[in-house]
């Protein structure tokens, strides 16, 4: 061993490195323990189907918002529950992400909770009659004390193969989600933003076992009517295109391919503005073998399938657009994105009018509808029965605004459950065709906006809520959407897509703004019975 004569001088300095190193290797640890240990994984909304969340999630708490809209004595409280609860997207067991990224997610999850804690997003229920319910459960007199329900379902064969045995009673703890779902509507929203139906849905459409694919008749391009064991049904889209591809320029409206991550897309939209009139619709990952040609009954459908040069398992089935071998919907190998819409009762048990849209357009190359020629069309159509009373107006406007953020130019009719009457929600059903451009926002959407100057009140807090920093209509979307299944493949919304619907929003409020400048009855007050709130909701 060689000896070093070291002056003291020399060795204070090793000494000092010496301690300085080991200063900064417990800095290291200490830094690696308590931030990225904690940091590196994302919170599981779906552990069950309330969600409840991790430590670091439900300690986190949102700065108090400078703006007036947000008055909530709510928001300084922690938050108690997860409002949105829908399948998780990552399995934090297996996924790790960057802390930049963890912060942001944690930061938008905050947002998206503070936003559906605000009061305008909890309006107290106005007391619903009977006659307020699409549907009822109904006594069985002949079965003696043994409650019965009349459901569309229940009178099918229980023993049918692949089919879950019926053991549903009068109460609701035994009715599957979409019964519950079913059992949820009412005069004015498909469902309750609140109830945990919405994310059982959700989750069970996307996790059951499929037992059933077949065509579903009605509208251009292709759609399936798949079933599962417990008698539920849901409509699927298949993924016909790259999520990305802008729809091409020179393609009409009306010839636009349907998209998957639209129809999820609007779903969570509509929610966010506290609408509630599409019926849930998540993502899943199918196996078009084993899920679809396997099983199908439906020899036109099955007739279809092929494989591809490429080795993919393809199909194209019968339909009016794009059911053909040149737009063959093909897997990787086997497995393809779909969404999946809760179906809605069915038409012998609530009927529907299809209403066709004042503001539809002329579907033709050459010609425009009448208006996009008169300025003053909404003059006519405030005097045409049912848009002179109640609710309509503003109900169709609503819609504009709807599909002018996602661009959604084909919205030629809607729906409404026969039993309501005139007063009623609009079902807000078909949205394939939105989110197909981001570079560019169709004005013409929102005329019935532009022509009749009137827009719900609550409405209109709410976009102007979306529109504040604090809560921002593209965060609270991109957090929405995370909560979907297919987010674990690639966004359901590129970038993109989000921030132009900051955009359009910005473009709604400054046509409310000019609509004000110039009219006096703008502002349609469906506020009026929660005078009470006036203070929050300011
Ligand atoms: N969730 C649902 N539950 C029950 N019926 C539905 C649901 N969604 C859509 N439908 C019905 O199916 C019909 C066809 O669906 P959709 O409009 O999505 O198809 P489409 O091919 O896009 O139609 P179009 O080509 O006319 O735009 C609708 O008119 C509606 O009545
Ligand atoms: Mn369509």
């Amino acid at each position: 061993m060689v000896r070093r004569n070291l002056s003291p001088s020399t060795r204070s300095v090793y000494l000092c490195l010496a301690c300085l190193s080991v200063a900064l290797h417990v800095i290291l640890a200490f830094f690696c323990l308590t931030v990225l240990q904690t940091a590196c994984v994302l919170p599981n909304p779906s552990s069950s189907s309330l969600n409840p969340r991790t430590e670091t999630e439900r300690h986190h708490r949102v700065p108090s918002p400078s703006h007036k809209l947000s008055i909530s004595s709510q928001n300084d409280k922690p938050y108690k529950s997860n409002a949105t609860g829908m399948p998780a997207a990552i399995d934090p067991e297996k996924k790790t992400i960057g802390a930049g990224k963890v912060n942001r997610v944690i930061e938008e999850a905050s947002k998206l909770r503070a936003l559906f804690e605000h009061p305008l997003y909890n309006l107290p229920e106005v007391g619903l009659l009977e006659d307020d319910w699409l549907l009822r459960v109904k006594k069985n007199e002949d079965a003696g004390d043994e409650e019965d329900i009349n459901s569309d379902s229940q009178e099918s064969a229980s023993h049918e193969k692949g089919y879950d045995k019926v053991s549903w009673t009068n109460d609701a703890e035994s009715h599957p989600p979409w019964l519950r779902f079913h059992l949820g509507i009412t005069r004015w929203a498909l469902y309750n933003r609140k109830d945990v139906t919405v994310s059982n849905l959700t989750h069970y459409l996307a996790t059951q076992r499929i037992l059933g694919a077949v065509q579903k008749s009605g509208g251009t391009q292709l759609k399936l009517l798949m079933s599962f064991p417990n008698y539920g049904q849901a409509l699927l889209k298949p993924k016909k295109q790259s999520r990305d591809a802008e729809t091409d320029v020179n393609l009409f409206y009306f010839s636009d391919f349907e998209r998957h991550n639209a129809e999820i897309s609007a779903f969570h939209l509509d929610r966010l503005l506290g609408f509630n009139r599409i019926p849930p619709v998540v993502g899943r990952l199918i196996n078009v073998t084993s899920e679809i040609r396997e099983i199908t009954t439906d020899r036109k459908l099955f007739r279809t399938f092929f494989t591809s040069p490429a080795g993919n398992v393809c199909f194209y089935g019968q339909c009016e657009y794009y059911c053909s071998t040149e737009h063959p919907l093909c897997g990787q190998p086997h497995s393809l994105e779909v969404s999946l819409a809760a179906m809605l009762p069915d038409l012998s048990l609530a009927p529907r009018r299809s209403w066709r849209s004042p503001w539809r357009r002329s579907y033709s190359r050459t010609k425009l509808a009448q208006w996009e020629k008169d300025p003053a069309y909404c003059d006519t159509v405030k005097q045409t029965p049912p848009y002179n009373h109640g609710t309509r107006l503003v109900d169709v406007i609503d819609m504009a605004i709807l599909d002018f953020l996602m661009g959604n130019m084909d919205r030629h009719h809607y729906e409404t459950f026969e039993k309501f009457g005139n007063e009623t929600f609009l079902l807000h059903l078909d949205n394939g065709r939105a989110f197909g451009r981001h570079s560019q926002d169709e004005l013409s959407i929102l005329a019935p906006l532009q022509q009749c100057c009137r827009i719900r009140r609550s409405t209109l807090l709410r976009l102007r809520l979306l529109s504040d920093p604090y809560f921002r209509l593209s965060d609270v979307m991109r957090q929405s959407l995370a909560q979907d299944p297919l987010e674990a493949v690639a966004p359901l919304l590129s970038e993109a897509h989000l921030a132009a619907l900051d955009r359009r929003l910005a473009t709604v409020l400054h046509v409310v703004e000019t609509c004000e400048e110039q009219h006096t009855d703008v502002i349609f007050n469906d506020l009026g019975k929660y005078e009470v709130y006036e203070q929050q909701i300011k």
